[in-house]
């Protein structure tokens, strides 16, 4: 039962819309003398993550957010991050705080997550806020899990009662979707790199979340027919030819997938701008907020 009708859920469509709707909530900050501000804290030269804070950047400034930058040597300590975390916690120019991840080998990444101002945690990574998710009291949610639940709105498909699995059990996607997912009533299963049998929960699922990062490795024979697919992942397939940009492919191998499923979302341009609209969304609810 498998007709290629599946509906592509349009995560650049959806995040441009959700970023100009923004711009109203950001005004009415500016008039009150607010003018909500992220900082960016980038430690190192990963290249993707460049690729990240700059777009990021650049949808902020669309939406009349200002950005401030941090850029510190892939040598820096944790006691020098600290302090700048300092800085920026007791800046009152500045709402929220991104610590660009992965941090360099050596820095201690759960110090530095736990030493951001929870007021200020636009990523939803601090202990407190991630303790909030679980007691059902979110206050900053994780930006790349609330873009799946956006997107999985969209699909027009309720999650309630429904099997949904979450492939990947990562701090920053794969607990908190499940513990979303659990929140809208679904009957949740965890999947990770030590399941059994990855094919069998995925044929069983209505709704399937995959975060794990391996390029393709969902095949789109395993979805089943009429379920909704979220797919997180962002991996870039090696050139064909020297000196070109490598493809962008998800976790799900999107067009057999797009053949069984009811809908999904497509890489790119699916979960990765939704992820940047909802940091924004967060940095501008933590500027209504002083
Ligand atoms: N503290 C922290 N918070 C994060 O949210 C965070 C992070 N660290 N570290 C890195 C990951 C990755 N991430 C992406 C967000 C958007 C796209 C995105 O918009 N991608 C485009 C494609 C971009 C391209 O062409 O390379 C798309 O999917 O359409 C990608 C990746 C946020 N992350
Ligand atoms: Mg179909």
């Amino acid at each position: 039962m498998s007709d290629s009708t599946a509906k592509i859920l349009d995560g650049k469509a959806l995040s441009k819309h959700l970023i100009g709707e923004l711009k109203e909530r950001v005004l009415a900050c500016v008039e009150r003398g607010v003018t909500p501000c992220l900082a960016v804290v980038l430690v190192g030269e990963d290249p993707a993550s460049k690729v990240y804070v700059r777009s990021k950047e650049r949808k902020a400034a669309k939406a009349g957010i200002a950005t401030k930058d941090h850029r510190m040597s892939a040598d820096t300590s944790t006691e020098t991050l600290l302090g700048v975390i300092a800085e920026l916690n007791a800046d009152p120019a500045v709402h929220g705080i991104l610590v660009q991840l992965p941090l360099p080998e050596g820095i201690d990444e759960q110090r530095v997550l736990a030493a951001v101002d929870p007021a200020k945690d636009v990523d939803g990574f601090h202990p407190d806020n991630l303790g909030l998710l679980m007691l059902g009291r979110p206050r900053f949610v994780a930006c790349t899990p609330q873009g799946c639940m956006r997107l999985l709105a969209e699909s027009g498909v309720s999650p309630e009662g429904k099997r949904a699995l979450v492939i990947g059990r990562s701090t920053i996607v794969g607990k908190p979707v499940a513990q979303l997912l659990v929140q809208a009533n679904a009957t949740v299963t965890v999947a990770h790199s030590r399941t059994r049998d990855l094919e069998a929960e995925v044929r069983q699922a209505d709704i399937v979340v995959a975060a794990v990062g391996r390029p393709e490795m969902v095949p789109g024979a395993w979805i089943k027919p009429g379920a909704v697919v979220i797919d997180v992942g962002i991996n870039r397939l090696e050139p064909e030819q020297p000196g070109a940009k490598g493809r962008l492919v998800g976790d799900v191998h999107y067009a057999s997938a797009a053949e069984q499923a009811a809908a999904i979302t497509p890489v790119p341009g699916g979960v990765g701008p939704m992820t940047i609209a909802c940091l924004l969304a967060n940095v501008v609810e933590a500027a209504e907020r002083v």
